[in-house]
């Protein structure tokens, strides 16, 4: 029988050392009392005269696959052997569902997915949710939660959601689940979205990408969907 990881002295004894410490920089410097922590509501939680979102009447239909938005991304890419390769399709409403299985290039301690790849996995859906508003919307605020360790192997359930629309705001919500749709819940996160002309890209990005891109007949068409967007 194969020694447990326990009897091989795998299993850590160690705590992390402590000490009281001081929240003031200088202690001997303050004076009169520390200042209050931030109060209101957060960057993600919406105003309260946004609108509720409205789904694009040429969304894809419930159930339709998404299919990659760009052929070298590193969450949805097919052109990217290392990418999370996740796969996306249209929800009711305005909400997507997804897979991503994790693999052994997505570790991060042994056996388990890296907390920055899921974290990917979360974005990517959420990014996804462009094709149900149809618009162009790049993350500006990202916030996730690791709820439970997710082994290699796993098939991680996600599906994301746009709560509310202010401005060029965008308000959504994900959660990640192990195994199926109705599995334990392991990643959440909640983000912000923020709506750009197509031209955000080409003025930012490195002009042999978006070269090849534009002379991608399929990129070009995906691209002109959005531009069209009244
Ligand atoms: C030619 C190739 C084309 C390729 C594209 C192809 C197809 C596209 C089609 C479909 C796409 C489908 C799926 C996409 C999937 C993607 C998944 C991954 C998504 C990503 O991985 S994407 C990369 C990471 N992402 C970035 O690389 C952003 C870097 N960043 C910036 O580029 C700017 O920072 C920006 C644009 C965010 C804002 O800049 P800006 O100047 O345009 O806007 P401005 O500052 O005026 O803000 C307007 C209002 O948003 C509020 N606001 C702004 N930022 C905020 C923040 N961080 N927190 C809280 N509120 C914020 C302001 O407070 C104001 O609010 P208010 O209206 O109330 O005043």
């Amino acid at each position: 029988m194969e020694p447990s990881l326990a009897r091989c002295g795998w299993r850590a004894t160690a705590r992390v050392r402590s000490a009281p410490v001081s929240n003031v920089p200088n202690p001997g410097a303050a004076s009169g009392p520390a200042p209050s922590p931030p109060s209101g509501p957060g960057p993600l939680t919406p105003p309260a005269d946004a609108a509720a979102p409205v789904r694009h009447p040429d969304a894809p239909a419930p159930g339709e696959p998404l299919g990659p938005h760009y052929e070298h991304c590193f969450g949805c890419g097919e052109a990217q052997p290392h990418g999370l390769r996740l796969r996306a399709r249209a929800g009711e409403g305005v909400s997507i569902t997804a897979e991503f299985t994790v693999g052994p290039d997505h570790q991060g301690a042994p056996g388990l997915a890296h907390g920055g790849v899921l974290a990917t996995a979360l974005d990517e859906t959420l990014g996804s949710l462009n094709w149900l508003l149809r618009v162009v919307a790049v993350t500006g605020r990202l916030q996730t939660e690791f709820v439970r360790p997710v082994p290699v192997g796993t098939v991680l359930h996600l599906d994301a959601r746009v709560t509310a629309v202010h401005r060029r705001k965008i308000y959504c919500t994900a959660t990640g689940r192990l195994g199926g749709p109705e599995g334990p819940v392991a990643v959440r996160a909640d983000a912000l979205f923020v709506e750009v002309k197509v031209d955000h890209f080409i003025d930012n990005g490195r002009q042999e990408e978006i070269r090849a891109a534009m002379a991608d007949p399929d990129q070009f068409r995906r691209v002109r969907a959005f531009e069209v967007n009244p």
